[in-house]
């Protein structure tokens, strides 16, 4: 109940929803008790008249008191019918301001949780998976809703109904009450437990459900390799098993809610012949009306709802509480990429690195050990280096997706824990390894870092990233969508694409992690010498693995698990004769024999 806590700002800034709500609440109620009361006086009237019609009989009066029973009744039906009306009415309203107000706070915690998401860092990525992500903003918050919406409701209602409806009964008869009343608990308290056995069976049914669409989405997006593998009758087999542990898991939860209403309908069924049976002895002894059991009966009924929704709204508490609480770990973790000083200026793109060692926290491994090296605005720099050597650890640092354990990152002399983080990842065009693309236009990928972009803009970015002459080949040009709803691109075009849109923010340091591994050597020169022209005023980080693209850069690093082997201009590290130059010897050759073929 604690972890519910979190919800309170929300009931406060909906506090008119909910009080609204009570009231309309507390009218309805009061427009249900009409009809009992009226139909307790039609019993006995049916009863008076009936006497009297046997009085008269033989006398005028018979047909005048038959007329007037006859007009009594026909006020009666319509007194019943408008309250039943208003009734309705009413109850619209009460939905109409606590459901809506539960939804309004669903698309609130939504929000808040989906904003703090973002502010995150990429640690926190590393260490949730994204089904635990998405389960805690939808699963989760709907239950959190139903606490909200339908408990909150329920449990007003029960309260107003109680607290009217009891003192009612017992102002007419204390014992009819209490023996009316005995199977209500009974009542609430099996729903509760009947519910919590849904409610388990439900979750089974649900991690279930995960694990089959986990399944089935692997198994389409691995499609290629398990048609390749001649693996089809292996996963069909697998799904078999996985869907029939779903279906098993869904008849039990049928047989447990095929339970539900026989047990309701039997402990009601109690409660009613309870009330006819000391209704009747009260009845022989005078002391009630036979309208009197027909008034108690109504009221059994009323009160039935509201009791059996007691124990059900114990477990939507107990449900919700358990995943606030899941939610509140989410909202508790805080994020430790800050800046005290948050300093925003324009960066010119010097980049230093003093002494940099870097401990991946979640994983332990040490990446980068000792890292020192500078570039000036304008100046391009290379890193080259074995797999596992620490590269995109450095383009990680350079965008303050995490901090240096030891050393420091410095842009423009400034210690980039002191800019607004916005500001440097503004002046930031990072071209991802793993090339990462909208199912959305090319053209909107292109534009996805600058809202301000032109046509022409985004065409020039198309032109230095070497895409122009694809993208005419593509059926509707740069309108033509890509992934899922579109067409696929080849490995080589989806890293220009990646390229082109980091270009297009016009940006003060460029970072191309290992982007061009999926062009051949030709197309990755032309790339990067068409790209000379706009890296004239920039920064720009080349992580490669091979020398062919490092060659270019106006200062090469060489980096052998996590540590700076060699450092310099390729002239340099050639005459150096050591690993840049043993590389270069080996890939030119490659390159020399692959174009012999
Ligand atoms: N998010 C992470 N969490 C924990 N360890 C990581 C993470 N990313 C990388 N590492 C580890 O840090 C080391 C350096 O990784 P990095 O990605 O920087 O290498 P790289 O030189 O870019 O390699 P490649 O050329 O294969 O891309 C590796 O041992 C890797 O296992």
């Amino acid at each position: 109940m604690r972890d519910l806590a979190h919800i309170n700002k929300y009931l406060l800034k909906y506090k008119y929803h909910l009080l609204l709500g009570t009231v309309f609440i507390i009218i309805a109620n009061l427009f249900g008790v009409v009809p009992a009361v009226i139909v307790r006086h039609s019993f006995d009237l049916i009863q008076e008249s009936y006497q009297l019609h046997n009085l008269f009989d033989g006398l005028n009066l018979q047909q005048t008191t038959y007329d007037s029973f006859i007009l009594s009744i026909f006020v009666f039906a319509a007194i019943i019918i408008a309250s039943a009306l208003l009734k309705g009415v009413f109850m619209f309203f009460m939905r109409q301001t606590i459901i809506v107000m539960s939804r309004l706070v669903e698309f609130d915690l939504k929000n808040e949780i989906y904003e703090h998401y973002q502010t995150l860092p990429l640690s926190f990525y590393r260490r949730n998976n994204t089904g635990d992500l998405m389960n805690r903003i939808s699963e989760d918050v709907s239950k959190v809703r139903m606490y909200i919406g339908p408990a909150i409701m329920y449990g007003i209602n029960l309260a107003t109904m109680f607290i009217i409806m009891i003192p009612f009964m017992l102002s007419i008869d204390v014992e009819l009450t209490l023996y009316s009343l005995i199977p209500l608990p009974f009542l609430s308290f099996s729903i509760y437990f009947v519910n919590n056995i849904i409610n388990q069976r439900s979750e089974e049914i649900q991690r279930s459900q995960s694990g089959l669409s986990t399944f089935v989405q692997e198994a389409f997006s691995g499609i290629r390799v398990i048609k390749s593998f001649v693996r089809e009758m292996d996963y069909d087999k697998s799904f078999n098993a996985a869907s029939d542990d779903y279906k098993k898991k869904s008849l039990r939860l049928a047989f447990v809610q095929a339970l539900f209403f026989p047990l309701i309908m039997s402990l009601i069924g109690l409660s009613v012949i309870l009330t006819v049976y000391v209704g009747s002895t009260g009845v022989l002894k005078g002391e009630l009306s036979t309208g009197n059991i027909a008034e108690f009966i109504i009221y059994v009924n009323m009160l039935t709802w509201p009791v059996t929704s007691l124990g059900w709204i114990t477990s939507i508490i107990q449900s919700a509480a358990a995943s606030q609480k899941r939610i509140n770990e989410f909202l508790e973790v805080k994020n430790d990429i800050i800046s005290e000083k948050n300093i925003q200026k324009e960066i010119t793109g010097d980049l230093k690195f003093s002494h940099v060692s870097f401990t991946y926290p979640d994983s332990g491994i040490q990446a980068l050990k000792d890292i020192s090296f500078e570039v000036s605005s304008g100046q391009s720099i290379a890193i080259i280096g074995t797999t596992g050597s620490g590269k995109s650890t450095i383009a990680n640092l350079i965008c303050r997706m995490y901090d240096a354990t030891t050393g420091e990152v410095r842009l423009d002399g400034i210690s980039i824990k002191d800019f607004h983080i916005p500001n440097i990842r503004r002046a930031i065009g990072y071209v991802p390894q793993d090339v990462f693309l909208f199912s959305e236009s090319i053209k909107a990928n292109i534009a996805f870092g600058n809202s301000q972009i032109t046509d022409e803009q985004i065409m020039e970015a198309a032109d230095h990233a070497d895409l122009t002459e694809n993208m005419s080949r593509f059926p509707e040009g740069m309108d033509t969508v890509l992934g899922e709803r579109g067409i696929t691109l080849s490995g080589g075009q989806k890293q220009r694409v990646s390229i082109a849109r980091a270009i297009a923010r016009s940006p003060k340091i460029l970072i191309f992690d290992d982007c061009l591994s999926a062009v051949d050597t030709k197309t990755e020169n032309s790339i990067l010498n068409s790209m000379k022209r706009i890296m004239v005023d920039k920064t720009t980080v080349i992580i490669s693995h091979r020398v062919s693209s490092a060659q270019l850069a106006d200062k090469i690093i060489v980096l052998d698990d996590g540590m700076i082997k060699e450092q310099g201009s390729h002239q340099e590290l050639i005459s150096q004769n050591g690993i840049y130059k043993s590389l270069y010897d080996k890939q030119i050759q490659g390159e020399e024999s692959v174009s012999e073929f």
